[in-house]
């Protein structure tokens, strides 16, 4: 294993002092971003405290091959309640329990969505928040090397560098090793008509494009928050992490965020901490909405219904939750290339390949997630665009939600509704993505739902789960776009470089031929996440179910903000890690220049 020496200092009860210029609740993704860039000032002190432990480097968060097989332990155990459009199956919520959050446990896929996702976000009442404003901030986050000429003369691999980052903490990068078959997926997508962005970074996002992984090439191990935002500056004596201790509540003086209250994980003791110049939640788009519903900021019927005392009626908070569901499909190279994803199960090829990583940082052990991608715009799937658009656009808002729902909610509904219908029309986000790359088989997943879900505390118990339920299929017309991705991917198969492989569907079969009988078959088989919760405490108007506005800022209270996933307020057609570093060093930016 990688021996890059352990440099973490975390504090323990004891060590806290009683106040610190910042307290930031979570020490993921965005939580440790901005508790780097704020300690960057020695005259500021920064206090993070995070429910899960540091990983111990265990291969299962380093080694690029072993993603997704991190014990339980560094997990929530979070399940959602049935979900009624899904034949009332209940699905396990993947979230982080560790330092790095979801950074430590993801599959490493390191993409960015397009312009017009982004674009979306500032046309709803978010004044610099748009592609361009963004850009510097993903720039700034990453340093990106390059291809080696072996892949690039091989496979095709192109980049552009002005619109990478160069010194940033997160490395992007290509590992050493891609299946041949990588060739074919981007050759059929090609054939079936799909644009191909130069680089997919660029803020062209749409259509079939390479992209790295977020891996140090150095060592051919996983980049992520605990390394590159912690370990790298654990050294600063203004910077405490406190790790196995969550925050229970934010601590109110009227409406002034004066510090939070927290406990041991699991435990029941009760302890608190100041915040002079800012409360900062970045505790993940599951957990930030239940800590402001138990600190009074939220739904006033909720609120009211548990005896929680309101400090602000916040009726967005833990609404608006969004995720990208998918379905599996599955199928056969009847002449696949060698190697190829099969080679996995071989044990001797498996072991020659450990040892290729061990002494030379080669080979498979260095892959992770594909690194061919393809985000497709609904008028290149299918000529049913003019149809679906128009379902949506005469759907009801005040239909897609319970009764009773505040009247912000369902404006807020309306109006990214009109939104995502124009961008759709105009092909500048994607509606689906076919994950995989190197084998016959992908994940089919739905961009731009239009289903939402929320996230809502039923107990004034800080440890016990929140009620997650992500209204997954709610909104039927979400399930035709899902039948349109599972018969685009047939088609795709069919395209001269997959059948060069002998490409086979086997799932769906192809005895499932009618639009009614895949939609059923979708509602039986699909699934609600691909480990993208996000939009429960939205960026938004006020008056259109905001949670924060464009300064992160919880409105109706002072000296509190989000900076996790939770503010997205619609989902970008990408994998979100990327997305969450731009949005924690831009957050980052915020606070210091409101507080300097
Ligand atoms: C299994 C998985 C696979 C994924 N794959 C990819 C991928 O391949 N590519 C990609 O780009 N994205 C991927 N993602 C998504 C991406 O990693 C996340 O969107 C991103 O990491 C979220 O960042 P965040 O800061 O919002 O939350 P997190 O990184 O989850 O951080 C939240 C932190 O807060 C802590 N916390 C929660 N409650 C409390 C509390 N009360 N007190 C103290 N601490 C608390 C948590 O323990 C956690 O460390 C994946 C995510 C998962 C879970």
């Amino acid at each position: 294993l990688p021996s890059t020496p352990l440099r973490a200092r975390i504090v323990s009860e004891q060590d806290i002092t009683r106040s610190y210029d910042y307290v930031v609740v979570g020490g993921g993704t965005a939580g440790l971003t901005v508790a780097d860039r704020l300690t960057e000032n020695p005259r500021k002190t920064v206090l993070v405290i995070e429910s899960g432990q540091l990983d111990e480097r265990e291969d299962a968060f380093l080694v690029p091959h072993s993603i997704g097989t991190a014990p339980p332990k560094y997990f929530y155990n979070l399940t959602s309640i049935p979900q009624s459009a899904g034949e009332n199956r209940t699905f396990f919520v993947q979230a982080g329990c560790v330092v790095g959050g979801g950074s430590a446990v993801n599959g490493m896929f390191f993409d960015r969505g397009s312009a017009g996702d982004y674009n979306l976000w500032r046309d709803l009442g978010n004044p610099g928040w748009g592609w361009d404003d963004l850009l510097p901030y993903f720039k700034k986050s990453e340093t990106f090397h390059p291809p080696d000429s072996a892949t690039v003369e091989d496979f095709g691999v192109t980049y552009n560098m002005s619109v990478r980052g160069t010194s940033g903490p997160i490395h992007a990068s290509y590992p050493p090793f891609l299946y041949p078959a990588v060739k074919n997926f981007q050759a059929a997508f090609k054939e079936f008509g799909t644009h191909v962005p130069y680089d997919g970074a660029s803020g062209d996002a749409l259509g079939a494009f390479w992209t790295p992984n977020s891996l140090d090439p150095t060592d051919m191990i996983r980049s992520y928050a605990r390394i590159a935002h912690y370990d790298r500056i654990a050294s600063r004596p203004n910077l405490h992490l406190l790790t196995g201790h969550s925050v229970t509540k934010v601590l109110f003086h009227g409406v002034t965020a004066t510090g939070v209250e927290f406990t041991p994980f699991g435990g029941s003791r009760r302890m608190t901490v100041d915040a002079k110049s800012e409360v900062i939640l970045a505790a993940g788009a599951p957990h930030t909405p239940q800590i402001l519903q138990l600190s009074g900021v939220g739904p006033e019927n909720l609120l009211n219904k548990l005896h929680i005392p309101i400090v602000a009626n916040l009726p967005g908070v833990g609404q608006n939750f969004q995720d990208h569901p998918a379905s599996f499909t599955d199928g056969i190279f009847v002449n696949d290339l060698n190697p190829s994803p099969s080679n996995n199960t071989n044990a001797t090829w498996i072991e020659e390949q450990r040892i290729l990583y061990e002494t030379e940082k080669k080979g498979v052990f260095t892959v992770s997630a594909s690194n061919s991608a393809a985000f497709i715009p609904l008028h290149q799937l299918t000529n049913r665009t003019n149809e679906l658009v128009s379902a949506y656009a005469s759907q009801d808002p005040a239909l897609q939600f319970p009764a009773g729902t505040d009247a912000t909610i369902i404006a807020g509904w309306r109006a990214q509704r009109d939104a995502v219908l124009s961008a759709i029309r105009s092909g500048v986000v994607a509606s689906t993505e076919y994950a995989g790359g190197s084998a016959a088989g992908m994940l089919v997943v739905l961009e731009k739902p239009l289903s939402r879900g929320s996230i809502n505390v039923n107990t004034t118990n800080p440890l016990a789960s929140p009620v997650i339920d992500y209204g997954f299929l709610k909104n039927n017309v979400d399930v035709d776009i899902m039948v349109e991705g599972i018969k685009a991917w047939r088609k795709l198969l069919s395209m001269p470089s997959f059948q060069e492989l002998g490409a086979q569907p086997t799932f769906p079969p192809n005895s499932i031929t009618t639009d009614e009988d895949l939609r059923e078959l979708v509602v039986q088989t699909s699934f609600p996440s691909i480990s993208h919760p996000s939009g429960t405490a939205s960026m938004l108007p006020r008056n259109l179910g905001g949670v924060v506005g464009p300064n992160l800022i919880v409105y109706g209270v002072s000296k509190l903000s989000v900076v996790d996933a939770s503010i997205i307020p619609i989902i970008p057609g990408t994998h979100l890690s990327s997305t969450v570093y731009a949005i924690a060093e831009k957050a980052a930016d915020l606070i210091k220049a409101r507080n300097a």
